[in-house]
C-alpha cells in the first residue's frame, strides 16, 4: 500500500518552551508523518529552534513569522501555504500573568486575554473554512490546569485559559460533523521560560497602593510556595511534548488530557463538591494554614512517583 502523505501541523509560539519541542520532536518523527510549520513572532529568535531541528529545518520543518494578536500576519501564514490548508493546527503561544489583581491594568488583562484566548480564536477561524470544506482536520489547545480550576493570584491567566476551554467545548460538537477534532491540552506547571517571565514582571513591581496583608500573601508565601510547586511537580517541555506529538498521532484524539497526573486529584476536588466549598477551603488550607504540611506533601508526591515505587509488586 502506498505510504500516507505527510500530515502538516502548524505550531504557534515555536521560539521556546513546548511549542520548541513539539515542532522538533514531529519533525524528527521516524516515520516522517508530518511536515511542521514551526511559527514565531519574532524571526530574530529562530537560532535555538534552527539548532535543535538540525537536519529536519527546510526538510520536514521550516519556519515562518506569525503573530497571533495580528489578523494581517495570520492571514499572511496561512496565504502563504500550499491550497492554505493545513491537517493540525497547534495553538500553543501564551503568555502568564500573576500578581495580586489591584497591580495589573485592564490593558495587561487584554493582552493576556488577546494572546491566550483571541489568538487561538483567530488561528482557528483562519484555518476552519479549509477544514470544513474537506471535511477533515485536528485542532489542538495547549490550555492549562488553570482552564479547570483557578490559582491564587493567577485570577486573570485563569480567566483566559477558561474562556478557550468553554469556547472549544461549545466548538467541539458542532465541529464533529464535518470530522474535525478538537483537543484541549492541559499540562500543570511546565519548566520553560514561562515562570521565568513571570518572575521578571513581578520583581518590577512594588505593589504600589496594595494592602500589607496581600503583598505579604502574595510575597512571602504565594511566591514560595508556587516556586516549590515547580521544582516538585513542574514537567520537562519535552515530556509534555510528547503528550501532545502522542495525541496528534491518533486516528481518533480525545477531547481532553491532562498531563500531570499529581494534579488531577487538585482539579477532581471542585466536581466532588459542587457547591465549590471543598476545593476553596482545600485550596486555602493548603496555601495559608496548613503550609509547611504543604511543603512536605508536595516533597511526598514527588517521592511516590519516583521508580522505586512504580515497581511491580509480586506476591511472594
Ligand atoms: N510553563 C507552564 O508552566 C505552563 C504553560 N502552559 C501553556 O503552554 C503554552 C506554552 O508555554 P511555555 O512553552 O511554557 O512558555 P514559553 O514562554 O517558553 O513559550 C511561549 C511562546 O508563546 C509565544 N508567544 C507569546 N505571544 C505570542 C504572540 N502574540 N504570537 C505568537 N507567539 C507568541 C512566545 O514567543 P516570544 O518568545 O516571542 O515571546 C513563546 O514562543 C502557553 O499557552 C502556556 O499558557 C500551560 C500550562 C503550564
Ligand atoms: C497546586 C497548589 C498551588 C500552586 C499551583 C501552581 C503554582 C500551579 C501552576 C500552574 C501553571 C503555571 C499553569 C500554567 O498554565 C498553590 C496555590 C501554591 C497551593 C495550593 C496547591
Amino acid at each position: 500500500m502506498a505510504k500516507a502523505a505527510p500530515r502538516t501541523v502548524l505550531i504557534t509560539g515555536c521560539s521556546s518552551g513546548i511549542g520548541l519541542c513539539m515542532a522538533v520532536q514531529l519533525a524528527r518523527d521516524p516515520g516522517r508523518r508530518f511536515h511542521v510549520i514551526a511559527t514565531m513572532r519574532d524571526l530574530r529568535k529562530k537560532d535555538k529552534l534552527e539548532a535543535a531541528a538540525g537536519d529536519t529545518l527546510n526538510q520536514t520543518l521550516t519556519i515562518q513569522r506569525l503573530d497571533v494578536c495580528s489578523d494581517e500576519s495570520v492571514a499572511e501564514c496561512i496565504n502563504s501555504l500550499p491550497e492554505k490548508q493545513l491537517d493540525v493546527l497547534v495553538n500553543n503561544a501564551g503568555v502568564g500573568l500573576i500578581g495580586p489583581l489591584e497591580t495589573i491594568t485592564i490593558d495587561a488583562m487584554k493582552h493576556i486575554f488577546e494572546t491566550n484566548f483571541f489568538g487561538a480564536i483567530r488561528m482557528i477561524k483562519a484555518v476552519l473554512p479549509a477544514m470544513k470544506q474537506r471535511q477533515k482536520g485536528h485542532i489542538v489547545v495547549i490550555s492549562s490546569v488553570m482552564g479547570l480550576q483557578g490559582i491564587p493570584f493567577n485570577d486573570v491567566y485563569a480567566a483566559s485559559k477558561f474562556a478557550i476551554e468553554g469556547f472549544c467545548e461549545s466548538l467541539a460538537v458542532q465541529l464533529l460533523k464535518f470530522n474535525i477534532f478538537i483537543s484541549m491540552v492541559e499540562p500543570g506547571p511546565i519548566n520553560t521560560e514561562f515562570e521565568m517571565k513571570l518572575m521578571e514582571e513581578v520583581g518590577k513591581s512594588q505593589f504600589p497602593g496594595v494592602d500589607a496583608t496581600t503583598v505579604h500573601c502574595f510575597k512571602d508565601i504565594y511566591l514560595p510556595a508556587s516556586h516549590e510547586i515547580f521544582t516538585t511537580m513542574g514537567q520537562s517541555p519535552e515530556s509534555v511534548a510528547k503528550t501532545v506529538v502522542n495525541i496528534i498521532a491518533k486516528e481518533r484524539p480525545p477531547f481532553r488530557t491532562q498531563t500531570n497526573l499529581l494534579y488531577t486529584p487538585l482539579v477532581a476536588l471542585k466536581y466532588a463538591d459542587t457547591s465549590g466549598e471543598l476545593s476553596v477551603s482545600a485550596y486555602y488550607n493548603l496555601l495559608f494554614r496548613f503550609t509547611r504540611l504543604f511543603y512536605i506533601s508536595t516533597s511526598f508526591l514527588k517521592c511516590i512517583t519516583c521508580r522505586c515505587f512504580r515497581r511491580q509488586i509480586t506476591p511472594t
